[in-house]
């Protein structure tokens, strides 16, 4: 593609050098540059792309997109926001992929994952073929790749897309973070459909307050239009809990149809009498379309309000809501998410990726229901994130869990101990006494202590890894999966 195709797409450009530049891929990462690519400078939080340039073009760069002129001989594209051109430039490039998914995309701070998975379920059970983008993997047409984070950047976002449509997926899935909206990486991407699960506290480290947390996950709906109101396969809608009071903000700001779901407020889609068990959840459904039984194999209260958005994003794809329950009801469950590991022992043992101080006390508040015995829970909280969230979760634990042992998820570049300390702190401040909670940094040790301490009937929470199958500390990633270390524990118990 002509370098001037691409730029003819944004109005604020100017080119110097040659814009008949034969432009034959896109790089935001000068390592990854080839010959023939445009290479974007893009500012960073940590670094300035415009001081890779060279780079680049050492790699064979054929034209840069810059914010300023650079003095070196290579065509450049100067544009006053090198990021938005670089979304946008990739929609262009890869032929406007979303056109043609109109994803679906879940934002809200807990049960994204979980959601994509249900809607994912219903779509392929309705006869679509749908692909998934989100924290645990990206999948479509039957493979599987590994992601690094839960909303990719504008460029790999869009060349995901492009491969999507290529392999025949008719409709994406996706999770989409905070972050990723204050970043611009959707922007460009046509969704049909916006879901909010929850907004509670997290990533206060990135957004400074939950006001600014808020504003960010709105510009999701803020963003969703209904120009294309008269042909019904253009109309976009958004779906929302109306339990959790943000969710009449996001209504107001959107010009999407809305669909609403929830427990305790009047809702389209709204659940009651739920019940649970270790062998799943049950729900009254009432809703504009119908009612019914529902009878899930997920377990927690949390997770009916996850089958609720799946059911509101699948109305919005035309789908019986008979039919859609029907999906749901056969979901064993997904990877790291309330997940049982069993080696025929006596006490439960329970893998979750709650990470949260609401996502924590939600599944506390479950397994502390079902256990016959006491709760012992095994957490952490990541380094170099959120710092606010670590007392809070120390206190949760201190009033849900019997037993609480303190370790590492992902200390990063921060000190284990200091991750530690400031956990305790919560833990203090609910007055817990000092033989009902342990630090232990190393997390396998963590786990073995907590296994050995379980009594027939017990449950062992293990939070916060999930599905994750590497420690990060120090900048290296070691290999550990809170299931197979349970596993191991378990059964090399010495009883
Ligand atoms: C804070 C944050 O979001 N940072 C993201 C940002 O990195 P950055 O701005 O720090 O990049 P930088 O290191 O300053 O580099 C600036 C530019 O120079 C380029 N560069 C850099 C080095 C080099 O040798 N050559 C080169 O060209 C970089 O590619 C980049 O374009 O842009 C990068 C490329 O898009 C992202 O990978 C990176 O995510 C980091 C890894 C991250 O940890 N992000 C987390 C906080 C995040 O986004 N999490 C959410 C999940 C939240 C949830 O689930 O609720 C997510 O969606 O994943
Ligand atoms: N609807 C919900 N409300 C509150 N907590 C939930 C909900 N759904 C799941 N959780 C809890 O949050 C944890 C994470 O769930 P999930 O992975 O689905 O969320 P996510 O929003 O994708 O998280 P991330 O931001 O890390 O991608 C679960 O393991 C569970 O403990
Ligand atoms: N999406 C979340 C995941 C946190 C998972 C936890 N294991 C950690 O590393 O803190 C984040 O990036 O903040
Ligand atoms: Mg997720």
């Amino acid at each position: 593609m002509r370098l001037n195709e691409l730029a003819s797409q944004l109005l604020i450009r100017s080119i110097i050098g040659d814009p008949a530049a034969n432009i034959t891929s896109l790089a935001s990462d000068s390592r990854l540059a080839q010959a023939g690519s445009l290479f974007f400078c893009l500012p960073g939080f940590k670094d300035d792309g415009h001081r890779f340039a060279i780079q680049a073009i050492e790699r064979g760069a054929a034209a840069l997109v810059t914010a300023r002129e650079l003095d070196l001989a290579i065509t450049q594209l100067i544009v006053p926001d090198t990021r938005q051109a670089l979304a946008m430039l990739a929609d262009h490039y890869y032929g406007r992929p979303s056109h043609r998914l109109r994803p679906i995309g879940v934002t809200g701070t807990n049960g994204k994952t979980t959601t994509t998975y249900l809607i994912e379920k219903i779509l392929a059970d309705a006869g679509g073929k749908p692909g998934v983008i989100g924290t645990i993997e990206t999948r479509y047409g039957g493979n599987h790749y590994p992601m690094s984070g839960t909303t990719p950047d504008a460029l790999e976002l869009q060349g995901i897309f492009k491969s999507m449509v290529d392999a025949g997926t008719d409709r994406c899935i996706m999770e989409v973070s905070s972050h990723a909206l204050e970043q611009g990486r959707v922007k460009g991407c046509r969704f049909r459909t916006a879901v909010f699960t929850n907004l509670t506290q997290d990533h206060l480290d990135y957004h400074g307050s939950m006001d600014a947390y808020e504003r960010a996950k709105g510009l999701f709906f803020s963003r969703l239009g209904n120009v294309y109101f008269d042909d019904p396969k253009q109309r976009t809608f958004a779906v929302l809990n109306v339990d959790d009071p943000v969710a009449s903000n996001f209504a107001k700001m959107t010009a999407a149809e809305t669909i609403t779901y929830g427990i305790d407020n009047d809702a389209q889609l709204r659940a009651s009498q739920v019940t649970i068990s270790a062998r799943g959840t049950s729900f009254k459904l009432d809703s504009f379309w119908g009612s019914r039984q529902v009878n899930l194999k997920l377990v927690g209260k949390f997770n009916v309000y996850n089958a609720l958005a799946a059911l509101g994003a699948a109305i919005c794809e035309g789908i019986e809501l008979k039919d859609s329950v029907r999906s749901l009801e056969q979901i064993a469950g997904v990877p790291g998410r309330v997940e049982p590991v069993n080696a025929g022992q006596a006490y439960a043992v329970i893998v979750d990726y709650a990470h949260t101080p609401d996502g924590l006390e939600n599944v506390l508040r479950t397994v502390k229901e079902l256990a016959n015995g006491r709760v012992i829970c095994v957490f952490g909280c990541g380094g170099d994130r959120d710092r606010a969230k670590r007392p809070i979760m120390g206190r949760i634990a201190a009033e849900y869990a019997d037993a609480v042992i303190v370790t590492s998820d992902n200390p990063r570049t921060e000190d284990p101990y200091l991750i530690m300390q400031h956990i305790e702190s919560g833990l203090l401040s609910a007055s817990v006494p000092r033989e009902k909670y342990v630090l232990v940094p190393d997390r396998r040790a963590a786990i073995e202590k907590a296994v050995e301490m379980a009594s027939p009937g017990d449950v062992v929470l293990i939070a916060g890894k999930g599905h994750e199958t590497y420690q990060l500390i120090d900048g290296v990633a070691y290999e550990f999966d809170d299931r197979l270390v349970a596993k191991e524990a378990i059964r090399s118990r010495s009883n």
